[in-house]
Protein backbone atom coordinates (compact mmCIF):
# COMPACT_ATOMS: atom_id res chain seq x y z
CA UNK A 1 0.00 0.00 0.00
CA UNK A 2 1.97 3.20 -0.96
CA UNK A 3 -0.30 5.77 0.56
CA UNK A 4 0.16 3.76 4.22
CA UNK A 5 0.23 6.21 6.82
CA UNK A 6 0.65 3.68 9.00
CA UNK A 7 2.26 0.59 8.93
CA UNK A 8 2.33 -2.24 11.60
CA UNK A 9 4.90 -5.41 11.41
CA UNK A 10 5.08 -8.14 13.90
CA UNK A 11 3.86 -5.70 16.37
CA UNK A 12 3.57 -7.52 20.12
CA UNK A 13 3.06 -5.72 23.50
CA UNK A 14 3.37 -7.66 26.53
CA UNK A 15 2.74 -6.06 30.11
CA UNK A 16 4.23 -7.61 32.90
CA UNK A 17 3.49 -7.25 36.39
CA UNK A 18 5.29 -9.08 38.96
CA UNK A 19 5.27 -12.62 37.80
CA UNK A 20 2.52 -12.30 35.50
CA UNK A 21 3.06 -11.31 31.71
CA UNK A 22 -0.46 -10.54 29.87
CA UNK A 23 0.14 -10.86 25.95
CA UNK A 24 -2.23 -7.95 24.82
CA UNK A 25 -0.83 -8.08 21.33
CA UNK A 26 0.61 -11.13 19.59
CA UNK A 27 1.69 -9.74 16.68
CA UNK A 28 -0.26 -7.33 14.57
CA UNK A 29 0.39 -6.79 10.58
CA UNK A 30 -1.25 -4.01 9.12
CA UNK A 31 -1.33 -1.02 6.79
CA UNK A 32 -3.94 1.82 7.39
CA UNK A 33 -4.25 3.75 4.14
CA UNK A 34 -4.28 7.72 4.70
CA UNK A 35 -7.48 9.50 4.83
CA UNK A 36 -9.16 5.65 5.86
CA UNK A 37 -12.05 5.39 8.36
CA UNK A 38 -11.11 2.17 10.03
CA UNK A 39 -13.27 0.64 12.90
CA UNK A 40 -11.81 -1.75 15.47
CA UNK A 41 -14.14 -4.20 16.98
CA UNK A 42 -13.60 -7.53 19.19
CA UNK A 43 -14.53 -8.64 22.61
CA UNK A 44 -12.79 -6.91 25.93
CA UNK A 45 -9.46 -7.41 26.43
CA UNK A 46 -8.27 -8.43 23.17
CA UNK A 47 -6.00 -5.26 22.48
CA UNK A 48 -7.58 -2.77 20.62
CA UNK A 49 -6.97 0.12 22.98
CA UNK A 50 -3.19 -1.28 23.50
CA UNK A 51 -2.77 -1.05 19.56
CA UNK A 52 -4.61 2.49 19.63
CA UNK A 53 -2.23 3.96 22.33
CA UNK A 54 0.91 2.50 20.42
CA UNK A 55 -0.18 3.97 17.54
CA UNK A 56 -1.06 7.57 19.06
CA UNK A 57 2.20 7.17 21.02
CA UNK A 58 1.06 7.02 24.48
CA UNK A 59 2.75 3.29 24.78
CA UNK A 60 5.88 1.34 23.46
CA UNK A 61 5.41 -2.17 21.84
CA UNK A 62 7.57 -4.48 23.28
CA UNK A 63 8.92 -6.06 20.07
CA UNK A 64 7.83 -5.25 16.32
CA UNK A 65 7.87 -2.37 14.19
CA UNK A 66 5.50 0.79 13.79
CA UNK A 67 5.73 3.24 10.87
CA UNK A 68 3.72 6.84 11.05
CA UNK A 69 4.65 8.10 6.99
CA UNK A 70 8.21 7.15 7.26
CA UNK A 71 8.90 7.53 11.15
CA UNK A 72 9.53 4.58 12.67
CA UNK A 73 7.68 5.18 16.08
CA UNK A 74 9.12 2.08 17.82
CA UNK A 75 12.31 3.68 17.49
CA UNK A 76 11.31 6.78 19.26
CA UNK A 77 11.77 7.88 22.99
CA UNK A 78 9.37 9.36 25.68
CA UNK A 79 10.74 12.68 24.02
CA UNK A 80 10.24 11.63 20.38
CA UNK A 81 6.92 10.59 20.94
CA UNK A 82 5.44 13.09 22.80
CA UNK A 83 6.72 15.24 19.73
CA UNK A 84 5.10 12.88 17.37
CA UNK A 85 1.50 13.07 19.01
CA UNK A 86 1.90 17.04 19.66
CA UNK A 87 2.10 17.15 15.83
CA UNK A 88 0.02 14.40 14.34
CA UNK A 89 -2.84 12.89 16.59
CA UNK A 90 -5.67 14.14 18.34
CA UNK A 91 -7.37 11.36 20.42
CA UNK A 92 -11.47 11.44 21.60
CA UNK A 93 -12.03 8.80 24.72
CA UNK A 94 -15.40 7.58 26.36
CA UNK A 95 -14.89 9.55 28.81
CA UNK A 96 -14.71 13.46 27.77
CA UNK A 97 -12.27 15.13 30.44
CA UNK A 98 -13.94 18.66 29.63
CA UNK A 99 -12.26 21.46 32.21
CA UNK A 100 -15.68 22.07 33.96
CA UNK A 101 -14.63 25.62 34.74
CA UNK A 102 -14.32 26.88 30.92
CA UNK A 103 -16.75 27.09 28.24
CA UNK A 104 -16.91 25.10 25.00
CA UNK A 105 -14.94 27.53 22.96
CA UNK A 106 -11.97 28.00 26.12
CA UNK A 107 -12.09 24.14 26.61
CA UNK A 108 -10.80 24.10 22.62
CA UNK A 109 -8.71 27.13 23.17
CA UNK A 110 -6.17 25.07 25.53
CA UNK A 111 -4.84 22.85 22.45
CA UNK A 112 -5.29 26.16 19.71
CA UNK A 113 -2.70 27.97 21.93
CA UNK A 114 -0.25 25.57 22.06
CA UNK A 115 -0.27 23.87 18.48
CA UNK A 116 1.23 25.19 15.39
CA UNK A 117 -1.40 25.75 12.41
CA UNK A 118 -4.85 25.56 14.45
CA UNK A 119 -7.84 26.21 13.11
CA UNK A 120 -9.94 28.75 15.25
CA UNK A 121 -11.42 27.13 18.40
CA UNK A 122 -15.00 28.42 16.40
CA UNK A 123 -13.97 27.27 13.53
CA UNK A 124 -13.51 23.38 14.99
CA UNK A 125 -16.81 23.86 17.13
CA UNK A 126 -18.53 24.92 14.22
CA UNK A 127 -17.08 21.64 11.94
CA UNK A 128 -19.11 19.67 14.71
CA UNK A 129 -22.19 21.95 14.52
CA UNK A 130 -21.61 23.61 17.92
CA UNK A 131 -21.23 27.22 16.70
CA UNK A 132 -24.25 28.22 18.60
CA UNK A 133 -23.07 26.15 21.91
CA UNK A 134 -19.33 27.51 21.90
CA UNK A 135 -19.92 29.90 25.17
CA UNK A 136 -21.37 26.70 27.31
CA UNK A 137 -19.89 25.12 29.79
CA UNK A 138 -19.60 21.36 29.90
CA UNK A 139 -22.56 21.08 32.43
CA UNK A 140 -24.76 23.05 30.63
CA UNK A 141 -24.43 20.78 27.50
CA UNK A 142 -25.77 16.66 26.71
CA UNK A 143 -22.88 14.12 26.80
CA UNK A 144 -23.30 13.97 23.21
CA UNK A 145 -22.41 17.69 22.60
CA UNK A 146 -19.35 17.40 25.11
CA UNK A 147 -18.16 14.48 23.62
CA UNK A 148 -18.32 16.81 20.07
CA UNK A 149 -16.69 19.66 21.87
CA UNK A 150 -13.83 16.83 23.24
CA UNK A 151 -13.95 15.88 19.11
CA UNK A 152 -13.56 19.82 18.22
CA UNK A 153 -10.66 19.99 20.85
CA UNK A 154 -8.86 16.96 19.38
CA UNK A 155 -9.29 18.32 15.39
CA UNK A 156 -8.18 21.85 15.93
CA UNK A 157 -4.90 21.58 15.75
CA UNK A 158 -5.17 19.80 12.62
CA UNK A 159 -4.11 16.49 13.37
CA UNK A 160 -2.90 13.64 10.54
CA UNK A 161 -4.93 11.16 12.41
CA UNK A 162 -7.62 10.53 15.06
CA UNK A 163 -7.89 8.15 17.51
CA UNK A 164 -11.26 7.58 18.76
CA UNK A 165 -11.36 4.98 21.98
CA UNK A 166 -14.92 4.13 22.61
CA UNK A 167 -16.14 7.78 21.45
CA UNK A 168 -19.86 6.82 21.83
CA UNK A 169 -19.36 4.61 25.22
CA UNK A 170 -21.04 6.61 27.13
CA UNK A 171 -24.16 7.97 25.04
CA UNK A 172 -27.57 6.77 23.78
CA UNK A 173 -28.33 6.17 20.58
CA UNK A 174 -29.45 9.40 18.85
CA UNK A 175 -26.46 11.45 20.69
CA UNK A 176 -24.28 8.68 19.55
CA UNK A 177 -25.10 8.64 15.66
CA UNK A 178 -24.43 12.60 15.89
CA UNK A 179 -20.98 11.59 17.43
CA UNK A 180 -20.05 9.31 14.58
CA UNK A 181 -21.89 11.80 12.19
CA UNK A 182 -18.94 14.37 13.40
CA UNK A 183 -16.48 12.44 13.09
CA UNK A 184 -17.21 11.37 9.29
CA UNK A 185 -17.89 14.46 8.78
CA UNK A 186 -14.21 15.77 9.87
CA UNK A 187 -13.14 12.46 7.99
CA UNK A 188 -14.39 14.12 4.76
CA UNK A 189 -13.63 17.70 5.19
CA UNK A 190 -10.11 17.28 6.31
CA UNK A 191 -9.16 13.89 5.20
CA UNK A 192 -8.38 12.94 8.69
CA UNK A 193 -7.26 9.33 8.97
CA UNK A 194 -9.87 8.17 11.83
CA UNK A 195 -9.78 4.77 13.66
CA UNK A 196 -12.77 3.90 16.26
CA UNK A 197 -13.08 1.26 18.86
CA UNK A 198 -16.52 0.30 19.72
CA UNK A 199 -18.76 -2.63 21.36
CA UNK A 200 -21.32 -1.37 19.01
CA UNK A 201 -21.50 -3.34 16.03
CA UNK A 202 -23.70 -1.74 13.89
CA UNK A 203 -20.74 1.05 13.85
CA UNK A 204 -18.35 -0.67 11.43
CA UNK A 205 -21.00 0.27 8.26
CA UNK A 206 -19.60 3.40 8.26
CA UNK A 207 -16.37 2.42 7.97
CA UNK A 208 -13.50 1.84 4.78
CA UNK A 209 -12.60 -1.32 6.71
CA UNK A 210 -13.00 -3.36 9.56
CA UNK A 211 -10.53 -5.12 11.71
CA UNK A 212 -11.60 -8.34 14.05
CA UNK A 213 -9.71 -8.21 17.07
CA UNK A 214 -9.09 -11.72 18.95
CA UNK A 215 -7.03 -12.76 21.65
CA UNK A 216 -4.16 -9.54 20.60
CA UNK A 217 -4.47 -10.70 17.13
CA UNK A 218 -6.31 -9.03 13.79
CA UNK A 219 -8.05 -12.29 12.51
CA UNK A 220 -10.43 -10.78 10.01
CA UNK A 221 -10.40 -7.39 7.98
CA UNK A 222 -13.51 -6.61 6.10
CA UNK A 223 -13.77 -3.95 3.46
CA UNK A 224 -17.39 -2.15 2.89
CA UNK A 225 -17.37 -1.27 -0.77
CA UNK A 226 -19.77 1.45 0.40
CA UNK A 227 -19.87 3.27 3.33
CA UNK A 228 -23.17 3.92 5.27
CA UNK A 229 -23.82 7.25 6.65
CA UNK A 230 -24.23 7.52 10.37
CA UNK A 231 -28.08 8.28 10.52
CA UNK A 232 -28.13 4.79 8.54
CA UNK A 233 -27.31 2.87 11.41
CA UNK A 234 -29.53 0.68 13.05
CA UNK A 235 -28.41 0.95 16.57
N1 LIG B 1 -1.32 -1.24 31.66
C1 LIG B 1 -1.61 -2.54 31.63
N2 LIG B 1 -1.01 -3.39 32.46
C2 LIG B 1 -1.28 -4.72 32.43
N3 LIG B 1 -2.14 -5.29 31.56
C3 LIG B 1 -2.78 -4.48 30.70
C4 LIG B 1 -2.56 -3.07 30.69
N4 LIG B 1 -3.33 -2.53 29.71
C5 LIG B 1 -4.00 -3.55 29.15
N5 LIG B 1 -3.68 -4.72 29.75
C6 LIG B 1 -4.19 -6.05 29.39
O1 LIG B 1 -3.95 -6.25 28.01
C7 LIG B 1 -5.04 -6.95 27.41
C8 LIG B 1 -5.59 -6.15 26.26
O2 LIG B 1 -6.23 -4.99 26.80
P1 LIG B 1 -6.89 -3.86 25.89
O3 LIG B 1 -7.32 -2.77 26.81
O4 LIG B 1 -5.98 -3.51 24.79
O5 LIG B 1 -8.16 -4.62 25.30
P2 LIG B 1 -9.44 -4.03 24.57
O6 LIG B 1 -9.72 -4.93 23.42
O7 LIG B 1 -9.23 -2.58 24.26
O8 LIG B 1 -10.55 -4.20 25.68
P3 LIG B 1 -11.84 -3.27 26.02
O9 LIG B 1 -12.77 -3.46 24.86
O10 LIG B 1 -12.36 -3.85 27.29
O11 LIG B 1 -11.35 -1.86 26.18
C9 LIG B 1 -6.05 -7.21 28.52
O12 LIG B 1 -5.83 -8.51 29.03
C10 LIG B 1 -5.70 -6.17 29.55
O13 LIG B 1 -6.04 -6.60 30.85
Amino acid sequence: MSDAVFIARSLVKTYVSGETEVRALRGVDLEIAAGEVVVLLGPSGSGKSTLLNIMGGLDQATSGQLFFDHLELTGLDDKGLTTYRRQHVGFVFQFYNLVPSLTAYENVSLVTEISDNPMRPDEALAMVGLEERMHHFPAQLSGGEQQRVAIARAIAKRPNVLLCDEPTGALDSKTGIRVIEALLSINAQLGTTTLIITHNASTQDVADRVLFFTDGQIYNVRKNETRRAAAELNW
